[in-house]
């Protein structure tokens, strides 16, 4: 081996000297190879000979040869270490299984305990670390929590604010009472353009950019502002929930109109009823809204209880049909004006009571299957007519029993469209012509009240006096206004657009609520009731005063015949139709009638009654104590006609017959003595006549007739006296008792002929047996008394003395005729004069009265 010149070592032997050890090293870690006798490991073990070669040559290159053999055997040495380490590392994991089966030896098991110590030493670091990284951890968790609490207040604390802010922007809105308007945008739908579209872009805020398809550029944009803005993705869901305060609101007491306005096809009816057969995602507004309306009113049912009514109807061709009733076409529907107090604006339209979404859903069915639709070239199935769905809410609310009534019109309205592109002939050309018509009317409707203009043409179109209420009134109004977004509907969208911007600019003033206080209704309610009872009364009165009218007028024209009957050339002794003077059946007393108690009084005064205490205006008062008054008061009258009698006959007045409840028994019977001899008297007139001159009666009227003496037995002021008297009944009764005397010569005079036909006119009152009773009697009397003159003749040239003493011998048969008139004036006089008899004395004592002069006749007989 050679030195090299410069001192180092000649690469021959370099190699020489590495090749050596290379070798001696190999052969070292032979038994490694041993325990790598795969294939592969050959070729692992010869890489690291390569290697090694190539260290150790670059090591020994530039050393000395002295140096190199104990340099190198170092470096291999150490190379050999590393690799035995290296090669125990690798091939511990193999080695392992197969000593744990074999048993492996002691070294090994060392390696492995060694190993596994200091796995367990790795493991106790890993643990020592993972608590500092758990705690660690906590504590940045902790923090995070605590800023994720901050956070989350502060968005809880946002969303507060944000719904107030909307409330209150609500609130504005509401005292503004501007209409509300919402745009939605429909998708394009299978089989349009997709490609184009007319709406550029939707914004949360409410604003919608519009490009004309034709001019391109910024200046060919329009955009608007409305209070939402719905994109063609919204959905159903999405576009009610802005909605749903304004349904919370109808149970408030509020009206709400929420109305879908748009040309035609661009989605109003999706909107407001869903797509058809819709499922509940499908849902729109009504049915949302009736869901809602159920749903609140159930969790209010506590507090308030509710009922929920429905009427539906459509305005088609100007004309309102009831959409809810089977003969919808025939039957038209009149709108009345000015908020009516049930809040319904048609009236005659079916109300239809609901207690549940179903109801509702079926009464929707039956009415879609009623509303007139048709198809377009621009929608397949396009509403013809203007529909109305009206839900009307009232609650009572429990604790107070104030009444609160809301009322929520749902409005689709048709499709304003070109006539032209929807190719309509015919009957759909008419059509389109009243709908256009009607929107232009709505359209001018909203002008004026957004120049608020002092005269709003309501009147022009049958749908703006439907919608008056809403659109003038203190309703709450939201429009859903519709755009297709297809690029051939672009005039039609920037119309409608701008119209809905005017419409959001119509301030209706602020909404009320229609609540009414229970006590409020309670007063409503009695001023109704007693409206109610005056009517009633009203048309009674009316009937009364009809009716005394009518027996006025019999009464005139009773008196006129009369008069007729009786006037001086008329000379009979007989007053036709006398017994016919009646009084009315109310004036005469019915029994009937006086059983009512306030009747019963106010007949006092007719009857003569005192007013007794015991015949108030009192229920307790009965029909028996009334008809035992009513006897009294027959017993009155037979006293009053006592009186009569007694003056008749030229008797003065007694005191002792006052209507006085001291009247004495013994001074009255005197009386009756003295009204015996009045009747003797009175009733002896013209037998007397007869059987002084033995002529017969129409001799004897020819002669008084021939000597100027009036026979007359009732004078002309007879009839006025009657005519005077309140109790006209006690005159009459006199006056036919008289006239009846007169006109029956023979004695045989039926005193009792007016009695006898009030029994057959008036029916079988108790009253009028009685008096049928007593007059019965009388005529029996007098019949008696006139036999007793026949044959005594007692007293008679007395009387007829002092008849012509007082009225002159010419006109004695006029005197005789004359005295009862004047005697009638004299008792009603005294009946007026309001003295009244004491009833149940005087009735025993005209019985015992009656009584004793039954005896005394016989005694005279
Ligand atoms: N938002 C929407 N999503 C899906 N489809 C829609 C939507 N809006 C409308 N449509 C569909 O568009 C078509 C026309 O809609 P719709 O009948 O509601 O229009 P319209 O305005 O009521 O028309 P018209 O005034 O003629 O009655 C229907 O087939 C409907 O299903």
């Amino acid at each position: 081996m050679m030195e090299a010149e410069s001192g180092c070592v000649d690469s021959s032997w370099v190699e020489d000297v590495c090749k050596r050890f290379v070798d001696a090293f190999m052969a070292r870690s032979s038994n490694f190879d041993e325990m790598t006798s795969l294939e592969s490991s050959n070729a692992d073990i010869n890489m690291p000979r390569e290697t090694l070669l190539n260290m150790v040559a670059a090591v020994l290159h530039d050393k000395n040869p002295e140096e190199a053999a104990e340099f190198v055997e170092c470096i291999l040495k150490k190379v050999l270490q590393e690799f035995q380490h290296r090669i125990v590392q690798h091939k511990g994991q193999e080695m392992e299984g197969i000593n744990c089966i074999h048993g492996g030896d002691a070294h090994k098991r060392e390696v492995q305990n060694n190993e596994l110590n200091e796995i367990k030493t790795i493991l106790e670091r890993t643990k020592v670390q993972f608590q500092d990284f758990k705690s660690s951890w906590e504590r940045e968790m902790e923090s995070l929590s605590l800023r994720m609490h901050g956070l989350s207040q502060a968005a809880s604390e946002y969303h507060k604010v944000a719904a107030e802010n909307r409330e209150l922007y609500n609130q504005i809105q509401d005292l503004k009472g501007n209409i509300r308007v919402y745009c939605r945008v429909r998708p394009f739908l299978p089989g349009q353009n997709n490609g184009k579209s007319t709406v550029e872009f939707t914004g949360g805020k409410g604003s919608i950019v519009i490009a004309n398809p034709m001019k391109p550029g910024k200046e060919h944009r329009k955009s608007f502002m409305f209070n939402k803005v719905f994109g063609p993705s919204a959905s159903q869901e999405e576009v009610f929930l802005d909605t749903q305060p304004l349904i919370r609101s109808i149970l408030d007491g509020y009206n709400v109109c929420i109305f879908a306005y748009g040309q035609t096809g661009s989605g109003k009816t999706y909107t407001m009823s869903g797509p058809n057969n819709p499922s509940p995602s499908d849902w729109g507004v009504n049915f949302r809204a009736l869901h809602d309306l159920f749903k609140i009113s159930q969790q209010r049912k506590d507090l308030i209880k509710y009922e929920v009514a429905v009427q539906m109807m459509e305005i088609y061709n100007e004309q309102v049909r009831d959409l809810l009733c089977s003969d919808s076409v025939n039957r038209k529907l009149e709108i009345r004006n000015n908020s009516q107090q049930n809040g319904l604006n048609v009236p005659d339209a079916s109300l239809l009571p609901v207690c549940s979404i179903q109801d509702v859903m079926e009464l929707m069915n039956l009415g879609s299957k009623n509303r007139a639709v048709g198809s377009t070239a621009m929608n397949e199935r396009s509403s013809r007519s203007h529909s109305v769905l009206t839900i009307h809410v009232r609650g009572v609310e429990l604790a107070s029993r104030d009444v609160l009534r809301g009322c929520l019109h749902l409005v689709d309205l048709a499709g304003s469209e070109r006539v032209d592109k929807s190719e309509v002939i015919g009957e759909r050309l008419r059509e389109a012509q009243h709908i256009n018509k009607s929107l232009s009317a709505l359209g001018d409707v909203i002008a004026a009240l957004a120049q608020k203009s002092p005269h709003i043409p309501y009147r022009n179109s049958k749908l703006t006096q439907l919608l008056q209420d809403s659109l003038g009134g203190q309703a709450k109004t939201l429009m859903f206004v519709h755009v297709s977004p297809d690029e051939d509907s672009y005039g039609e969208t920037i119309s409608t657009l701008k119209f809905a911007e005017r419409a959001a600019t119509v301030e209706l003033g602020a909404a009320q609520s229609n609540k009414e206080s229970g006590e409020l209704k309670d007063l409503r309610d009695q001023i109704n009731m007693l409206r109610d009872a005056l009517c009633k009364k009203e048309g009674e009165l009316d009937r009364c005063q009809k009716e005394l009218r009518m027996k006025n007028s019999e009464i005139l024209l009773e008196k006129q015949r009369v008069k007729q009957s009786v006037s001086p050339s008329h000379s009979g002794l007989q007053a036709p139709g006398l017994g016919n003077l009646r009084s009315p059946l109310e004036e005469v007393g019915n029994t009937e009638i006086y059983r009512s108690p306030s009747m019963a009084q106010k007949s006092m005064p007719v009857l003569s009654l005192r007013k007794s205490s015991s015949l108030r205006q009192d229920s307790s008062l009965g029909s028996p104590k009334f008809e035992e008054e009513a006897a009294s008061t027959e017993v009155c009258r037979s006293a009053s006609m006592l009186q009569k009698s007694m003056q008749i006959v030229g008797l003065k007045k007694s005191n002792s017959v006052r209507q006085d409840s001291s009247l004495g028994l013994s001074r009255f019977e005197e009386e009756c003595l003295k009204r015996r001899a009045y009747q003797n008297a009175s009733s002896i007139t013209i037998p007397e006549l007869l059987a002084d001159s033995g002529d017969s009666i129409s001799t004897k009227k020819a002669r008084a007739s021939h000597e100027g003496v009036r026979v007359s037995p009732i004078p002309n002021n007879r009839y006025d006296a009657v005519e005077s008297s309140i109790d006209i009944q006690l005159s009459n009764d006199l006056t036919d008792s008289v006239a009846q005397t007169y006109t029956a010569p023979d004695g045989s005079s039926d005193v009792n002929v007016s009695a006898r036909k009030r029994l057959e006119t008036e029916g079988s009152s108790s009253l009028i047996h009685e008096e049928y009773a007593e007059a019965e009697s009388r005529r029996t009397g007098m019949s008696q008394q006139i036999s007793d003159v026949r044959t005594s003749k007692i007293g008679f040239g007395k009387r007829r003395q002092d008849t012509e003493r007082r009225h002159g011998s010419h006109h004695q048969a006029g005197h005789i005729a004359k005295k009862p008139i004047t005697a009638v004036e004299t008792a009603d006089g005294a009946r007026k004069a309001g003295r009244s008899f004491s009833q149940s004395k005087l009735l025993k004592a005209i019985k015992r009265t009656t009584e004793a002069e039954r005896k005394q006749n016989n005694v005279l007989l």
